[in-house]
């Protein structure tokens, strides 16, 4: 241990001195929600690159993202390298078919806040992150697990629950891996989840008439073809996997672009001149083809991302040979982790970071042009997010609805304080806005 801390090239990598013997450290800062408020604080001290365990390291120098992402394309841990059966469910003609399954679950969030509304005499305060969380998982669940399960109008929060216990605990497994062998530790496969998933699957296996390809069925044939290696097992993995990825990062950030709008008045009268504008009137049916080509709906998406994205560091990929990244030798065995989140925020490439600008995504900001290869909110090259064009079909869909038929307020007061389990919650436990019936 001591001789890999202070000998050979990542020796000459700069960062905390316990780091260069063990991982624990930056180890218990993942387990604790809290790596997304620290990492900031030490690329501030020790630079674009940091070591952040003996053989581990951080990056939030735009080339060497670049390079790790995109030019070179590096791979995942192993353990990771099996994905991409999925792909075929996101081909835009699939993606277009989803678009009646999306807006029904949309339908019930109108009606939902109207309620609210109708409640309070017109205006309600609503609890965004809640009732979006619920809003992307009906949506998930409507488009590719064959039905909604209805959240928005039970605001059942034992399955957002089961969730954020599956993601401490993925957190908690990826840092400790030798806990899950503990008698005294409850399985990591929740049997909640497992249930609900179960349930999913037989009913969907036991349906005489096959429904149209979705993702459920891709996994489902997947299965049945090759039940030796691809098992029940991996079935619930990717079932899990797909209902997190796919729900809590869309409404975490459409709850991220409502508090920066609602923080930044002029910016969402703005948005709102816009909208106005597309759906003149207020009955407008809001579709993908007409949310798509917004110029500053688009703008206010890609700076929301930039400025609070939901995935900041985490990107891990693995050097299969020795490799120059950012000025540094990195041998070969070594995770690299491009901090994707401080190279959106770095002042070299984007003048005024922590602004809201969406301006910048529409002509040059202080003579600067957005620089599309510092920007990675979903991750870049062949392993990036494959729920991209979902998710910016999705989130346009949400924003418009909600700016179209309501207006929005600030609810003054809150705390912005944030852990990080996969996405960033807040540790107040919610995030409101006011919302009006227009
Ligand atoms: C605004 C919303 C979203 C953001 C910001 C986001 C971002 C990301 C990022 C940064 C990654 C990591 C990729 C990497 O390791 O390089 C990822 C992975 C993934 N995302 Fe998304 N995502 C979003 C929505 C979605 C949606 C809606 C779906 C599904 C419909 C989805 C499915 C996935 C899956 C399955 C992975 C894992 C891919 C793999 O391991 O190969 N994501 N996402």
């Amino acid at each position: 241990v001591v001789i890999c801390a202070f000998t050979g090239p990542l020796s000459k990598i700069p960062g905390p001195f316990l780091n260069k013997f063990t991982p624990i450290p930056w180890g218990i800062q993942n387990l604790t929600g809290n790596s997304m408020n620290v990492a900031p604080k030490m690329f501030a001290k020790y630079g674009d690159v940091i070591r952040v365990g003996p053989r581990d390291v951080m990056i939030a120098e735009k080339s060497g993202v670049q390079k790790i992402l995109v030019d070179e394309d590096f791979v995942k841990a192993p353990v990771y390298e099996k994905r991409r059966l999925i792909s075929p469910g996101f081909s835009i003609s699939y993606l277009n078919g989803l678009e009646p399954l999306m807006k029904e679950c949309l339908d019930v969030l109108e009606r939902t806040l109207n309620k609210e509304c109708e409640k309070g005499g017109g205006h309600a305060v609503i609890n965004m992150s809640q009732m979006l969380g619920n809003l992307t998982s009906d949506v998930m669940s409507a488009t590719s697990f064959g039905g909604s399960f209805g959240l928005v109008e039970s605001n059942d929060l034992k399955m957002k629950n089961m969730v954020m216990d599956r993601l401490k605990r993925a957190a908690l497994d990826a840092q400790l891996p030798f806990i899950k062998y503990l008698p005294f530790v409850p399985p990591s496969q929740g049997e909640g989840l497992n249930n609900i998933i179960d349930d999913i699957v037989a009913t969907r296996k036991a349906e005489s008439q096959k429904p149209k390809k979705d993702l459920l069925q891709i996994i489902v044939d997947v299965n049945e073809n090759n039940p030796d290696t691809f098992t029940h097992l991996h079935v619930r993995e990717e079932m899990s996997l797909f209902m997190i990825a796919g729900a809590d990062t869309t409404s975490t950030t459409a709850t991220f672009t409502l508090l920066l709008l609602v923080n930044n008045q002029d910016k969402l009268k703005k948005l709102v001149e816009e909208i106005d504008f597309a759906f003149p009137s207020i009955h407008d049916s809001i579709t993908f083809a007409k949310t798509q080509d917004l110029p500053y709906l688009n703008a206010v998406i890609n700076e929301s991302m930039r400025r609070m994205p939901i995935v900041a560091l985490g990107l891990a990929r693995w050097t299969e040979k020795t490799s120059m990244i950012s000025g540094f030798e990195i041998p070969k065995d070594t995770i690299v982790s491009p901090a994707v989140g401080q190279l959106m925020r770095d002042p070299r490439v984007w003048p005024d970071p922590d602004k809201f600008i969406p301006e910048r995504w529409l002509e040059p900001y202080k003579d600067v042009e957005a620089d599309k290869k510092a920007f990675h909110p979903f991750s870049s090259g062949s392993r990036n997010c494959p729920g991209q064009q979902f998710a910016l079909k999705e989130l346009r869909l949400i924003l418009v609805t909600l700016i179209r038929r309501y207006e929005l307020s600030l609810v003054p007061g809150q705390s912005h304080e944030m852990r990080l389990h996969t996405v960033p919650w807040f540790t107040q436990g919610f995030y409101n806005v006011g919302v009006k019936q227009r």
